[in-house]
């Protein structure tokens, strides 16, 4: 029986309007019959499951005898979304026109704002004139109580613009001081949604399962909730920069030092500075310190994986893995490889590295569909630390094709992953910048040492890369603070197929239909 029904969750309907002319003449021979039979007619526009996770917004035109029956209608279905209090009514949206492919306005304008306006959002709309624009803009200038969402048109580094303003406006309101590495920050309030239009689009993709602004509109539309963790990033008890996704030093952090001087190469820039850093083979030496994660949040290699609703989020905010107490950050001693702390047994590992990697979520993107680290977790209060050792580079070129096919990327000798609360790095040169910039003699002869050991580097250091910014300092403590933040999503959901999907089950509604 329930074959040939279609079911329609309320929920998930966008907006009804009355049927604009052309919507109605420009259909098929039935269609016709009925418009002659039953001239007004009103639009429903609801969401729909595609194929990769990707939503669409659907019509269906109902008939009505008068125009009142049809106004009515309109008007009943609108009042009852407009009780559905979790669905943003005003939103401040940023357009990056700069982002990826210089597309942003145009997918914004074409594809979205129809989308809200259907759903009768109102919006206040910022074209970036510069960098840091809608940073500052959200930091000192907005009135928060004036909206029930921020969305960003771009990349990933406009969300991290967003997520600056955000946090560091809903801190300063709170009075809380964020250079302290272990200070309970204040959750934001607002949520935030991303129209992905940059050239990596991790954020999106890893919390809605794809790239595609209609998706994400669709998502904002609904009002969906999704909580996420952020690092805090640190240089001794100076705040740096926060970071959802990717802290990478050495190899991502050298990706992205060369590819900040192709801007102009759009995404693909990527993909050159990957394969020139590929090819310089260039290794680090230091030190990383942390603080392994609570064992009931599971491990990088568990292969569960974070979705809707996920029971590992849930543990990690019931841990409360809040940051306070008085612990202060410290290196450990030469030869030793633990260190307690208040709050747990700190591990410490020296050596020379490839790459550092945290990822506080997949980063699962179109390059890399399961992402750096497949099974983190969006909103555990935990980070994927990943250390790739030196090895050969024919051993890396297998390690980083591993991202891109289903082989498991951390079963190589020189990769390990730890699930971690806290850790901090040190350059194992990390005074020589301090004498270089005291005694330039002193400092020449220390380089010299230095570059003779890293042929390619002048310092032997690598940079940050935190969410696509480069970091100006390599010695970084590094903590996770759990769900501080909320996004217009609803994580990755399970299994979903086209076909069972189409159509859910309405909430004690009889807007349902035949097929
Ligand atoms: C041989 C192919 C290897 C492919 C390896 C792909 C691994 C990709 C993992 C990507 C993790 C991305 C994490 C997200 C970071 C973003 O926050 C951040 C900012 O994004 P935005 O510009 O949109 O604002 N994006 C990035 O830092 C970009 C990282 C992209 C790295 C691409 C690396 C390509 C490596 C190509 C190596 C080629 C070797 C070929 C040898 C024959
Ligand atoms: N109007 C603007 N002009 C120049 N840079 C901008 C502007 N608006 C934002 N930015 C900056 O552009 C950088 C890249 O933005 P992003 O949206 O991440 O694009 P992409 O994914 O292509 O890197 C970010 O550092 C952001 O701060
Ligand atoms: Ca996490």
């Amino acid at each position: 029986m329930l074959a040939d029904h279609h079911f329609l969750l309320v929920s998930e309907i966008v907006g009804a309007r009355e049927t604009e002319e052309e919507d109605q003449t420009n259909k098929d021979g039935g269609r016709k019959h009925n418009v002659l039979l039953y001239p007004y007619a009103f639009t429903v526009s609801y969401t729909e499951r595609t194929k990769h996770h990707c939503w669409r917004c659907k019509d269906i035109i109902f008939h009505c005898l008068d125009e009142a029956q049809c106004q009515q209608w309109v008007q009943t279905i609108n009042n009852q979304l407009s009780l559905l209090s979790i669905r943003p009514k005003r939103l401040l949206v940023y357009i990056n026109p700069y982002s990826g492919k210089q597309r942003g306005k145009w997918i914004y304008e074409q594809r979205v704002a129809p989308l809200f306006s259907r759903a009768s959002i109102s919006t206040d709309v910022i074209v970036t004139e510069s960098a840091n624009h809608a940073r500052d803009h959200l930091k000192t200038e907005v009135d928060l109580k004036q909206c029930d969402g921020v969305v960003c048109v771009g990349g990933d580094g406009m969300f991290s613009e967003v997520v600056h303003g955000l946090v560091s406006r809903t801190q300063s309101d709170s009075r809380v001081d964020q250079n302290q590495p272990n200070q309970d920050l204040v959750p934001c309030a607002l949520r935030i949604g991303i129209i992905p239009a940059g050239s990596t689009d991790c954020i999106c993709y890893s919390t809605t399962g794809t790239n595609d602004p209609v998706t994400s509109a669709l998502h904002i539309i609904m009002g969906d909730s999704q909580p996420m963790d952020v690092c805090s990033v640190h240089h001794n008890n100076t705040f740096l920069r926060y970071s959802v996704s990717l802290l990478g030093y050495g190899f991502y952090g050298d990706v992205l030092t060369d590819s900040e001087r192709k801007r102009w190469m759009g995404p693909s820039r990527y993909d050159f500075s990957g394969l020139k850093t590929f090819l310089t083979h260039q290794y680090y030496e230091g030190t990383v310190a942390f603080l392994p994660a609570k064992d009931n949040l599971g491990n990088p290699r568990d292969k569960i994986k974070c979705r809707t609703g996920c029971h590992i989020c849930e543990q990690g905010a019931n841990n409360g893995q809040l940051l306070s107490g008085d612990h202060v950050y410290k290196m450990a001693e030469e030869n030793s490889d633990e260190e307690t702390s208040g709050d747990g047994v700190w591990r410490v590992i020296r050596g020379k590295f490839l790459a550092i990697n945290a990822a506080c979520m997949s980063c699962a993107c179109p390059r890399s569909p399961r992402g750096l680290s497949p099974y983190a977790h969006l909103a555990d209060g935990t980070t994927d630390l990943i250390l790739v050792r030196k090895a050969s580079r024919l051993d890396f070129l297998r390690h980083l094709i591993r991202h891109t096919n289903k082989d498991d990327q951390f079963d190589m000798s020189f990769v390990e992953v730890h699930r971690v609360r806290r850790f901090s790095f040190a350059p194992k040169h990390s005074n020589v910048i301090s004498e270089v910039d005291l005694s330039e003699t002193s400092g020449k002869k220390i380089c010299n040492q230095v570059c003779t050991a890293h042929p390619n580097n002048d310092t032997g250091h690598s940079n940050w890369n935190c969410d696509g910014e480069i970091l100006p300092h390599a010695d970084i403590q590094v903590s996770v603070h759990c769900q501080l933040i909320r996004l217009f999503a609803r994580g990755v959901e399970r299994g979903t197929t086209f076909d069972t999907y189409t159509w859910s089950v309405i909430e004690g509604s009889n807007l349902s239909w035949q097929a």
